[in-house]
């Protein structure tokens, strides 16, 4: 999934880091085996999701949409000793996969899997205080998955929202639903002065939104 064209994706993929060996393994596993594999972040994008976590150095992490887990493994390549990261899949169906991928990049110890409906595993994670979080799951549902995580944010920690260009429909005459509810998104967290925030125009669009 590409919102810049593809030569210039293809230059920017030439000229970061290389992607690590197990993470390319996953990616090409679930090019592969799974039904929507363009839902996994990829070589560029999990670059910068893995260079934001070095920058902030989180003890605790939190992600919301694991699906085989690349984005997982890049979050947690910036872990600060003794880190780790929680994160959600409602598909229980992933379990397997999810296991041997974390086995496979060695981060099994720094990841903890929850099975469940994001809202509910939420309710029970609420005591906790995260350094950053990444928003990947049902689209509709990131304002108010926003919402809910904002007070668990420390100050100057991060969430990070990902697809928020929705390929290009929320600056065009779209009116369909789904890109409503990214326009809604996009003009709330504009607004909130709760907030820094910047959209990146990073495959599908990567909001990075930092806690004041
Ligand atoms: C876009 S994929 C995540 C991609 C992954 N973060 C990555 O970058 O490689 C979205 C995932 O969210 C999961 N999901 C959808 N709704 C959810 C919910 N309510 N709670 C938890 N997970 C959900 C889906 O099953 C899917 O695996």
């Amino acid at each position: 999934m590409e919102i810049l064209n593809h030569d210039l994706q293809t230059y920017l993929e030439a000229h970061c880091d290389p992607e690590p060996e197990a993470l390319k393994k996953i990616n090409r596993e679930t090019y592969l085996k799974q039904l929507k594999p363009n839902m996994l972040s990829g070589h560029y994008q999990g670059r910068l999701l893995s260079m934001l976590s070095k920058l902030v150095q989180p003890k605790l992490i939190l992600e919301i949409g694991t699906f085989t887990g690349y984005a997982t493994i890049c979050l947690a390549e910036g872990l600060a000793e003794g880190g780790k990261v929680h994160t959600i899949e409602v598909n229980r169906e992933q379990e397997e996969t999810l296991k041997n991928n974390f086995e496979l990049a060695d981060v099994q110890d720094r990841i903890q899997l929850y099975i469940g409906d994001a809202r509910d595993v939420l309710f029970g994670l609420s005591e906790n205080i995260y350094d950053l979080a990444f928003i990947d799951a049902d689209k509709k549902s990131n304002l108010a998955y926003f919402e809910l995580i904002i007070d668990k944010i420390r100050p100057g920690g991060l969430i990070i929202i990902d697809n928020v260009l929705w390929k290009g429909k929320v600056y065009g005459d779209a009116k369909d639903n789904d890109t409503e509810l990214f326009r809604k998104l996009n003009d709330t967290i504009a607004v909130s002065t709760q907030v820094e925030k910047l959209i990146l125009p990073v495959r599908d669009g990567v909001l990075v939104i930092r806690k004041k």
